[in-house]
């Protein structure tokens, strides 16, 4: 078998990666493919060849061209604007020898701006700025480092601040089942988050069951037993007629004979925060026990998420809150507003409809996606888990040695979609948050055109693509 390579340059995912391609042929032909100039040396028999290598020049070429004529970026990743917003402020000190109280004036304007438009609370955005402002007034002249580099690691330490400096870990039962109580107005994401969690908590080892105690809402408890079925964890069920309290204790009852470690209840929400709710919350609350009382709250609401969270928590006593729906169009006044207003950590995130997409809540990883820096652990975690070292070691090894193919390369593609949409892929890339959302959409475009074409490749029709770029070669 002869292999011969041949250098391609893709520009999907407005990520230009250029990698050596070398395409085997079982009939000891082979093949070199060097686009665009590939497109020329084609013979005229192979229109399909021709037209394919083409059409994905010229589409990459679409998407790459579009990327510099475009006028305005619009970040894909979320907090997109807050992001923007915080670079007008430090690109105001370039050229800058020193950061003083004068040319600092403009920058915070820029900042409050920034954090206000994301929707973070006025006290917390007052307090953030007053606090930046006296750090770099004081911070004086670092040798090798630019006042605009400066601001930045200061902003960059007092988000992480904000957002409650640590990681919240979850609090386990010394002895006996762990009981997780989940409350929440309508539509948070409760349910699903019931069934991520239990399959996040899986993942560590731990068994779980879920309790359905969401008698008002009918279709709850079917989505309840769906979930638990897709991530394979019992859920305990006793109908709508019966009082969630007594549900509850029923489903601990229920785990303690079979020696689960972790119950996680579901309960019914509101449209709004209302007594009846609270009374009930609070009747479960008192029949479990719980070690962890968690508010779901849509990180779409903004500051209003923190607001709830501080009247949960005066109401009920909570321990902690989970952000939903971080993936979407938020702007950031969630993530960053309810530490510093209602006392309670964000313990986790929810970063999209998928059961794997629940992960714990980093401060710090935060506050570097947010200043457009990527966030490289929870890239190389989500890779880790979607990828088996023995695949990246063989991958490795067939790049290194020019022996990528193009069942490879969809091999590849379809792990990356594991690890989530384009956007969050892209998002926690440092350098790469400012593609737009446009581009985002072209790539994710292209990358199927591209798989569909592999895909059409019958054994036959590959054969024929290979012979007859040998016969011109
Ligand atoms: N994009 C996105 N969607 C989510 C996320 N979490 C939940 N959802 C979606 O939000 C919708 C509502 O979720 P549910 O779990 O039914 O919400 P709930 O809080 O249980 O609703 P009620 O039972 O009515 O109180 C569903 O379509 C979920 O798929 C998330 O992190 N990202």
């Amino acid at each position: 078998m002869e292999a011969v390579t041949g250098s391609h340059h893709f520009s999907t995912l407005s990520l230009s990666f250029s990698h050596n391609k070398t395409l085997r042929s079982s009939s000891a032909k082979s093949i070199r493919l060097s686009s665009p100039s590939t497109n020329a040396s084609l013979s005229s028999r192979n229109w399909f060849a021709k037209e394919v290598w083409g059409w994905v020049n010229s589409n990459s070429k679409g998407v790459a061209v579009r990327r510099y004529t475009r006028g305005v970026v619009v970040r894909a990743e979320m907090f997109g604007q807050l992001t923007s917003g915080l670079e007008t402020a430090w690109n105001k000190l370039k050229g800058e020898e020193v950061l003083s109280k004068e040319n600092i004036v403009e920058p915070m304007r820029d900042i409050r701006r920034a954090l206000l438009e994301a929707d973070v609370s006025l006290p917390v955005v007052r307090r953030f700025v007053q606090s930046v402002s006296d750090q770099a007034v004081g911070v004086g002249v670092i040798r090798g480092v630019r006042p605009d580099q400066q601001l930045v690691k200061i902003v960059h330490e007092e988000l992480v601040q904000l957002m409650g400096g640590e990681v919240s870990e979850l609090v386990f039962a010394k002895s006996g089942p762990t009981v997780i109580l989940l409350a929440g107005l309508q539509g948070v994401g409760k349910t699903t988050v019931c069934a991520k969690l239990a399959n996040y908590l899986k993942k560590q080892g731990k068994s779980c069951m879920l309790v359905a105690g969401d008698v008002y809402r009918p279709a709850a408890i079917d989505q309840l037993a769906i979930l638990g079925k897709q991530v394979d964890v019992p859920v305990y069920t006793a109908g709508t007629d019966v009082k969630p309290s007594e549900i509850a204790k029923q489903g601990l009852e229920e785990a303690k004979k079979k020696k689960i470690d972790v119950v996680i209840v579901d309960t019914a929400g509101r449209l709004q925060i209302d007594k009846t709710m609270m009374d009930e919350l609070k009747e479960v609350k008192k029949a479990l026990n719980p070690t962890e009382v968690l508010l779901v709250v849509d990180a779409m609401t903004g500051q209003e998420a923190a607001a709830l969270v501080t009247t949960f928590n005066l109401e009920i006593g909570i321990t902690g809150a989970i952000l939903t729906k971080l993936d979407g169009d938020s702007r950031g006044g969630a993530a960053l507003s309810v530490k510093e207003v209602s006392g309670k950590p964000i313990k986790l995130v929810g970063r999209g409809e998928r059961m794997e997409d629940l992960e714990p809540f980093y401060p710090d990883r935060m506050a570097g996606r947010i200043l457009g820096m990527g966030d490289v652990l929870s890239f190389v975690e989500k890779a880790q888990q979607v990828m088996r070292q023995e695949d990246a070691e063989e991958l490795q090894k067939k790049i290194m040695s020019a022996k990528f193919d193009f069942n490879d390369f969809l091999k590849q593609t379809r792990t990356v979609a594991k690890m989530g949409s384009v956007s969050r892929v892209i998002g926690m890339i440092p350098g790469m948050g400012k593609v737009t959302p446009a581009q985002i959409r072209d790539a994710e475009k292209n990358l199927l055109n591209m798989e569909a074409m592999i895909e059409a490749m019958t054994p036959g029709l590959f054969f024929l693509l290979i012979n007859d770029v040998t016969s011109v070669e």
